[in-house]
């Protein structure tokens, strides 16, 4: 059948057996298949050990393929690292099934755009309260970050209200943040491509992640045990505020088995992927906004007379004042996806897909089985949408009769399809109030050293699921 089929899609020369394996870098792994796709076209193919791999470069691939053909491109390959550290069965690294389909309803119906309308005035609070504490302690700033992501997840998820950084909530969430950053690049670890090395001992080669995921298998346990638990104690006493688990554990806890009841996995894996999915790219998307403003001052300058100018000065931002602040907007989504430095990446290559099916496209034979990687960071710098995608230049946004160059918000942020990000509303609205809250009461500026002068931050990424 192979043979009558198109080729597959053009590719580099590869190694026998091994394939494209000592090609592909464990990290930076965004800019090489960038490269590539300048090199071989927005849809490149890779094969590791037999395993077919597609990269895509473009928006219009991804579009055309993770979005108008989603049945087909909605699974997601096998995550060992990730079940070793025991978040299976977690919605993000479910396969396309019955499983996945009843964990994504569970997070649409509490993440959706309606629903999150209602979340804005605890989102509003915690910005308030970060801009405080950062006011009252800079140099905190890391951890403060990680409170206000972690403050707003634990609340919708839970009902608890963070009020100190002694929170045991927020230790819970920064050592399991910490096993997601440290656990390589997801689905292309080495024990990714061999699974079988996972059982291999811990002093063979490329068997570091798996070691590494198992030493943290209980820090991933007791995230979702703890607030569970917590939530059942709460409800017997008649405490428990309104939250997901609460009314997901009523339901269950009133009629087990019943009529649209998830069972206890299913809620505790839609739960355990709003903390993993939502604290630390939201802290991360923010401390790379700090980085940007540190960078180009004049940027907070121009936000900075903007919300004098709409909101005054009697008023802190609201979520209803961001129609009317353009340029903030602007600001705000160069800062997420548009970098003048190759280093500075919030958003590489999103978490993989992988298709059911033989497959074509473009005449190009897409086998069943590959492993689809959207090269988000790659579509960012694609020339033939942004000019000088390397430039910092959230004017390139405004329309051009203000002066702009009326080029497109990007729509690769949150990834693609069925496998969107469901917390893409939630999200955004947190980073918005978050950013325009610090803008309106403070300014942002490089730290500066004994010696007087200013320090220009190092930039360096962790490889991970957040960076
Ligand atoms: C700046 C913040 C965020 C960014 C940039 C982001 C980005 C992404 C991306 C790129 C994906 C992969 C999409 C794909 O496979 O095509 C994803 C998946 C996911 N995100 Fe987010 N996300 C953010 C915040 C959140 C929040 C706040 C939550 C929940 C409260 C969340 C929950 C999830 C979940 C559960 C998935 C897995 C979906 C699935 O596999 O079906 N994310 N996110």
């Amino acid at each position: 059948k192979r043979r009558r089929d198109p080729p597959l899609p053009p590719s580099p020369p590869a190694d026998p057996i091994i394939g494209h394996l000592r090609m592909i870098p464990q990290s930076d792994q965004e800019m090489f298949f960038y490269n590539l796709g300048k090199q071989y076209g927005d849809v490149v193919y890779l094969h590791v050990l037999g395993k077919p791999m597609i990269v895509l470069n473009s928006v219009k691939a991804a579009v055309d393929l993770l979005e108008k053909r989603s049945s087909n491109y909605s699974d997601r390959p096998d995550f060992p690292i990730f079940e070793l550290m025991g978040w299976d069965p977690t919605v993000t690294f479910l396969h396309y099934g019955k499983q996945f389909q009843t964990q994504r309803k569970l997070l649409q119906g509490y993440l959706n755009k309606n629903e999150c309308v209602n979340y804005h005035p605890f989102q509003t609070r915690e910005a308030r309260v970060l801009v405080q504490n950062l006011i009252a302690n800079p140099e905190a700033r890391d951890g403060l970050l990680s409170r206000f992501s972690t403050a707003i997840v634990i609340r919708l998820v839970s009902g608890h209200q963070i009020t100190s950084d002694d929170d045991y909530y927020i230790r819970m969430a920064e050592e399991v943040g910490a096993t997601a950053a440290n656990s390589g690049p997801p689905g292309s670890t080495a024990v990714d491509f061999f699974p079988f090395l996972k059982n291999f001992p811990s002093w063979f080669p490329g068997t570091y992640y798996a070691r590494y995921a198992r030493s943290v298998r209980k820090v991933v346990r007791n995230l979702h045990d703890y607030p569970h638990d917590a939530v059942q104690e709460q409800l017997k006493k008649g405490t428990a505020r309104p939250s997901f688990l609460t009314s997901q554990l009523e339901m269950l806890n009133n009629n087990p088995g019943g009529k649209g009841v998830n069972k206890l996995e299913d809620i505790l894996g839609a739960a355990g992927a709003m903390y993993i999915g939502g604290a630390d790219t939201t802290s991360s998307s923010m401390s790379i906004f700090f980085l940007a403003i540190v960078i180009h001052p004049e940027c907070q300058v121009k936000a900075q007379e903007e919300i004098d100018r709409v909101i005054g000065q009697g008023r802190l931002p609201e979520l209803t004042d961001r129609d009317s602040l353009p340029y903030m907007e602007c600001l705000m989504q160069e800062s997420l996806s548009i970098f003048f430095n190759l280093l500075l990446l919030t958003q590489t290559i999103g978490v993989p897909h992988r298709s059911l099916e033989d497959d074509i496209y473009n005449d190009m034979f897409i086998p069943k089985g590959s492993v689809i990687i959207a090269n988000i960071r790659g579509m960012t710098l694609d020339e033939s949408m942004y000019s000088n995608p390397l430039e910092f230049n959230p004017d390139r946004f405004l329309p051009k009769d203000q002066g702009g160059l009326g080029e497109p918000f990007p729509i690769t942020t949150f990834g693609f399809g069925r496998r969107v990000c469901p917390g893409k509303y939630l999200a955004d609205a947190s980073l918005w109030i978050a950013m325009a809250s610090l803008l309106a009461t403070t300014t942002i500026s490089k730290v500066i050293g004994n010696d007087g002068k200013e320090i220009t931050p190092e930039v360096v990424f962790i490889s991970g699921i957040a960076r």
